[in-house]
């Protein structure tokens, strides 16, 4: 498998970048980095507490559930949770829960009581402030580390996907939500994407996590990937991509992408300035 590290851009610090020539093999690099991740995760702290958004992330995970990750991974000691889910019930069409469990969930031996969802019975007020609570009690027992930096919690990954305007997780581009350095979990009733009620991990808590992952493939992505990546798109003009906004305050950060999300980026193209951002 052809793996290219892109060299033309100064890598920032503690990140990488990975790009691929199919999302196809992407893929298959993604279930090695996780389970890596997971391995160094389980051996150093005895869990492994991994946080997971929705759109097309979870099929890129699909490779974990076939040989040899889905026999040798010590799957007894993963714990999930959500970056993000949308203000529906569990068995709707838009709900990142049913996403998981039907590309992922349900073809792993995880354990259920390891599966932390957020509260789809309650107002998203309430479910945030719910599901922050639930993760203070795990990160009181370690079983979700904390960082020595902020008293944040240390999640062993996060999994991120990218939208085409560079939002992550339900964290929009100038959204007030980006501005919070206290909550851990907030919810936002103003999804420019439907559903517009959602619940959301905050940068304090992304930028906490030992380890980052961004994915990303599909030409629709490129302009916010570059966006996001580039430092021809830095500056005063530079437009506000939440994506851009992931730096891990500790851990580590890495970029998976395809040739087509990476397009820009490799194009260099300097004209790049979209005021749609
Ligand atoms: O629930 C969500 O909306 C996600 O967690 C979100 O961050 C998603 O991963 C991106 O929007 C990319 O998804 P699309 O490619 O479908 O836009």
């Amino acid at each position: 498998m052809e793996r290219e590290i892109v060299t033309s851009y100064e890598p920032k610090k503690n990140s990488e970048i990975r790009m691929f020539e199919s999302s196809d093999e992407m893929a298959t690099d993604l279930a090695e980095y996780i389970s890596q991740v997971s391995e160094i995760s389980v051996k150093e702290r005895g869990y492994f507490a991994i946080a997971l958004s929705g759109g097309p992330l979870v099929s890129f995970m699909r490779k974990l559930c076939e040989a040899p990750y889905n026999k040798t991974l010590d799957w007894s000691k993963w714990y999930i949770f959500w970056t993000d889910e949308r203000a529906v019930a569990k068995n709707h069409v838009d709900s990142n829960y049913k996403l998981t469990k039907e590309g992922f969930l349900s073809k792993v031996p995880i354990l259920n009581g390891h599966v932390y969802s957020i509260n789809d019975n309650a107002t998203v007020e309430d479910a945030a402030t719910d599901y922050e609570f639930v993760i203070r009690q795990l990160v009181k027992i370690r079983t979700v580390g904390v960082s020595e930096s902020n008293d944040c919690p240390k999640f062993d990954l996060i999994l991120l996907s990218i939208g085409s305007d560079g939002h992550i997780a339900s964290l929009f581009p100038h959204h007030p939500a980006l501005e919070l350095k206290d909550d851990w979990i907030t919810y936002i009733t103003d999804s420019p994407e439907p559903p517009p009620e959602r619940i959301t991990f905050t940068l304090p808590v992304i930028n906490s996590a030992a380890n980052i992952a961004v994915v990303a493939t599909g030409e629709d992505k490129a302009k916010a990937v570059y966006f996001a990546i580039s430092d021809g798109a830095e500056g005063p003009d530079a437009p506000s991509v939440p994506a851009r906004m992931v730096q891990p305050t500790d851990g580590k950060l890495v970029w998976f992408l395809d040739k087509a999300s990476a397009s820009f980026l490799e194009a260099k193209n300097d004209a790049c300035q979209d005021p749609e951002y």
